[in-house]
């Protein structure tokens, strides 16, 4: 099943820049584990906004979930998930 999520990505004004490069270190390692087994099929910036669309393969909506709520900047993204069907005029 496929999945569209935006993420938006909001710090605490107080969270230290020590602890944001640490959140991103993390997240980059998670974000990109999931890149190679094939489940996060493709993460694109929003041009100009700390937010991301992000395209996701996985099984059911419980599985995406525990995905999403796994990000360690979880806490700090606000995610809305859009799930994808196949478009009748669609050649794939
Ligand atoms: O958009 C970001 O930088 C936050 C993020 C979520 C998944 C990811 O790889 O980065």
């Amino acid at each position: 099943m496929l999945y569209l999520a935006r993420m938006d990505v909001t710090f605490p004004a107080d969270l230290s820049a020590e602890r944001i490069a640490e959140l991103q270190a993390a997240e980059k390692e998670y974000s990109q584990a999931l890149q190679h087994d094939g489940r996060f099929a493709g993460i694109w910036r929003v041009v100009g906004e700390y937010a991301n669309y992000s395209l996701f393969d996985v099984a059911s909506n419980d599985e995406l979930h525990q995905i999403l709520s796994g990000f360690p900047m979880y806490a700090y993204m606000k995610v809305k998930v859009t799930p994808l069907a196949k478009h009748p005029n669609s050649i794939r």
